[in-house]
């Protein structure tokens, strides 16, 4: 709803009112029209002031109205004229948060000011959408072209400094913002008001307009990698440019409705629900966000200033944890220290660009050493060592040895058992897999493993670590991989297959770029380097010297297994860091790839050896084997408990693999897909390739199919119910 009451003898206060974030719903909507009449009808009203409830202004339209059937009674925009067209001098009081609708109101009133704290955006192109209350149309108008693209193709918050020097908002101030609001509301009373309203204004022109058109244009299709809001958000902007505000306003919905049916929206709406739903984690035994609370990380240590751990000292720095950096020897604790030095030079700047600082030349907030002794006061340490069993078991051993009884100690494992690891220290239920991506300071996720004996306040620790440290929590059970690395497993294997069967790594690669991907597998490969896999796969006895002689060279244990990736590790392309792997590069360490004849002539030579005829395989077929292999092993991972809903999956294939979030995340793309088509197809494809386990299409995926393809929020519901029909 909304309060309307007096704020002042002449100006009356409407407030939003909607907790937690004042988001407009039919009713405060409403609410807002019935009082924006009521002060036009009241003559001893003479001004407005518009504000939130708890310090927000508003979030904006509530987004699940636009997957309800009530959405056609959403209509912000005449209210926003009403507010525009009042005689009586309305002031927008901007406090926490401006967003989407809600900034759309404040741009419809007459002033804005707002707190120095607060944040104003048209995030809308984040969930699919576009600023469908004549936003598109009214910020050109008032800050001008350039600045309007970049608020409203991006998305970002713009904070309230910068919004007054873009003459966003016309004043911000350090005191009780709804109070100034009155103020200024009661100097205006009587005042001519034409000037002030946008949509009376004309778009400021530029001197070469079309020019920069065109490459903005060009600028945002490329960021956008397929996702149509960006694109659409440019279109209604340039109508502005175009037509009359009327006309430009009819353009703006038509595109907007383009948006809201384009299936994109949906996808983009569910990911923004199901990052929020993650964090209210579950365990299949009880424990619960509910009833566990974090205890607080005053320091931390990170063992190991590799890849993975130089990111996560960064993070950690970032989140103003003090930190403490341990390496083998002085050797490697040089190179990590420089690592990290640079990694927080260059997050400094990038800070200062928005205003803010980053302290990390102060010992006492970091430290850097070779000695486990300096590590008995932290409350947590993040292991980030070689990925070895045995290695990772000492390090925890005398983990347990040397530091206090509550610390808690992490592992950065990407794939090994967190039970076997926590089994040798002294306070299992404290041992947690925290499994960062890389690069650690720049990816979203944070995969959080509990074990057989991890407490609930050790997984409320590490959610909360998630929290501060700006990252997205998913919690998840132990297996080989967990989620993540689990469910790529069988998307990389087909993709290997593919090579072997006739494809080349550019045509793999290009299908799933195309579909979304941020990159494809090969290049992804290359970018991580094809020695990690070599080491594991050598590790777990499918290469290298301890392979049984006489073991067949595409198959083990009983099914099919391709040694290409480790015949190029053998011939040492290791990928980006030695110029060679899937593809070629400029030189070691280069990052542009290019197609490689030899990889092609090698894939022939290699076809001839082991007689596969080469085949065309075209686009279709190597989306769904790479895809829908995932997806079967996510509802596998589902019917295990291993995860508490397809949610998690999702969350996790977004934030950490270069997912495509306008297409929602895997298992919401299978349910966009329908079941029972990929049931077909995985069935098609297995009995193609029988000695291949990972194309058998999961158990739950079928049960879900006999029960009649239920929708994506009932699934977990079917897991124990009995079907007739299997
Ligand atoms: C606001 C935040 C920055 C806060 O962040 P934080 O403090 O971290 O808290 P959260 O955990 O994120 O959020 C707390 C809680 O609030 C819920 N929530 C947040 N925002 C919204 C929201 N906008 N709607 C609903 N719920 C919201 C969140 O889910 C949490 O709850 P929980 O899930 O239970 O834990 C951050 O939350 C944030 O960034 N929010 C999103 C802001 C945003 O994207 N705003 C834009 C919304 S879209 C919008 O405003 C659209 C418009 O302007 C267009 C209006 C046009 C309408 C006209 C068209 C109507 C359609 C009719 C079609 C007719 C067809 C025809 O005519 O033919
Ligand atoms: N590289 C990646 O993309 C990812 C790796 N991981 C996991 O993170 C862990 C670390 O991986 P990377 O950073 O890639 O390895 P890395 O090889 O780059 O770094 C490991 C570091 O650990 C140090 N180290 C080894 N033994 C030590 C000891 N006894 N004491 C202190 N330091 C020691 C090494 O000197 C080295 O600097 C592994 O478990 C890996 O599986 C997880 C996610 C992604």
């Amino acid at each position: 709803m909304a309060q309307y009451a007096r704020g002042a003898a002449a100006v009356a206060v409407i407030r939003l009112r909607n907790p937690p974030v004042n988001a407009l719903s039919l009713t405060v909507l409403q609410a807002l029209e019935d009082g924006l009449k009521r002060a036009d009808a009241d003559p001893s009203v003479k001004a407005v002031t518009i504000c939130g409830e708890n310090g927000k202004f508003s979030a904006g339209a509530d987004i699940r109205v636009f997957s309800s059937p009530k959405k056609q009674g959403l209509g912000l925009g005449p209210i926003i004229s009403l507010i525009e067209r009042s005689e009586k001098p309305v002031v927008a009081a901007i406090e926490g948060i401006a967003l989407g609708g809600g900034l759309e109101v404040a741009l419809g009133c007459h002033y804005r000011i707002a707190h120095v704290q607060a944040r104003m955006g048209l995030p809308e192109v984040t969930i699919g959408l576009l600023p469908g209350a004549e936003g598109t149309q009214r910020l050109p108008r008032l800050i001008g072209i350039p600045a309007a693209l970049d608020i409203i193709t991006t998305g970002r918050h713009v904070p309230a400094t910068e919004a007054l020097k873009l003459g966003l908002v016309d004043e911000v101030v350090e005191e009780n913002t709804v109070e100034a609001a009155i103020r200024l509301a009661t100097k205006l009373i009587g005042q001519p008001l034409g000037h002030r309203r946008l949509s009376l204004r004309p778009v400021p022109r530029l001197p070469n307009m079309e020019a920069f058109l065109s490459d903005a244009l060009m600028k945002v299709k490329k960021r956008a990698q397929g996702c149509l809001a960006p694109e659409l958000c440019f279109q209604a902007i340039k109508a502005a440019t175009e037509l009359p505000f009327a006309d430009g306003v009819r353009k703006e919905r038509e595109l907007f409705n383009i948006l809201l049916t384009s299936g994109q929206a949906k996808a983009l709406q569910y990911a923004f629900f199901a990052e929020r739903a993650v964090e209210k984690w579950t365990t299949p035994n009880g424990a619960s966000w509910k009833s566990a609370s974090p205890q607080p990380i005053r320091k931390a240590a990170v063992i190991g200033l590799g890849t993975m751990g130089r990111g996560i000292v960064t993070s950690l720095v970032k989140a103003k944890i003090p930190v403490v950096g341990l390496e083998q020897d002085l050797e490697y604790l040089n190179t990590g220290r420089k690592a990290v030095m640079l990694l927080l030079e260059r997050e400094a700047m990038k800070m200062e660009q928005g205003a803010q600082t980053l302290d990390f030349h102060n010992p006492a907030r970091l430290q850097f050493t070779v000695d486990f002794d300096v590590l008995r006061d932290v409350d947590l340490v993040i292991e980030a060592v070689f990925e070895n069993m045995a290695l990772k078991k000492e390090i925890f051993n005398k983990l347990s040895r040397i530091c206090k009884p509550e610390a808690f100690l992490c592992t950065n494992t990407s794939a090994l058992n967190i039970d076997e690891i926590a089994s040798v220290t002294n306070r299992p239920q404290q041992v947690i897999g925290t499994h960062f991506f890389s690069p650690a300071h720049v990816m979203r996720l944070l995969e959080i493993i509990y074990g057989r004996h991890t407490s609930p306040t050790t997984i409320a620790t590490a959610m909360q670590l998630a929290k501060v440290m700006k990252k997205v929590g998913v919690v998840v059970g132990n297996c080989f991989g967990f989620v993540g690395n689990r469910m790529m497993f069988p998307y990389t294997q087909q993709a290997v297959f593919l090579l072997e069967e006739g494809s080349r790594p550019e045509d793999v690669d290009r299908v799933l770029e195309d579909f979304g991907f941020k990159i494809g597998p090969f290049r992804m490969s290359d970018l991580a380097g094809l020695d990690v896999g070599w080491r594991s796969r050598k590790d777990q006895g499918l290469t290298g010297p301890s392979l049984a002689p006489g073991t067949p060279a595409r198959q083990r244990r009983g099914y099919r297994y391709s040694p290409l990736p480790d015949l190029l590790c053998e011939k040492g392309r290791f990928g980006q860091k030695t110029g060679k792997g899937w593809y070629q590069y400029e030189k070691a360490g280069g990052r542009i790839s290019k197609p490689d004849p030899w990889i092609h002539s090698f894939l022939s030579e290699y076809r001839d050896t082991h007689q596969i005829k080469t085949r065309f395989i075209d686009q279709e077929e190597i989306l769904e084997r790479c895809l829908f292999a995932l997806i079967s092993e996510g509802f596998d991972i589902l019917a295990e408990g291993i995860a508490s809903g397809p949610e998690h999956l999702d969350v996790i294939y977004i934030n950490g693999y270069g997912w495509p979030k306008h297409r929602g995340g895997p298992m919401f793309y299978a349910s966009t897909v329908g079941l029972p088509n990929i049931l077909a197809k995985l069935q098609k494809y297995s009995e193609m390739h029988p000695d291949v386990p990972q194309l058998r299409p999961s158990a739950f995926l079928k049960k879900l199919v006999a029960m009649g393809n239920p929708p994506l929020n009932d699934w977990m519901s079917y897991l124990h119910r009995q079907s007739n029909k299997l």
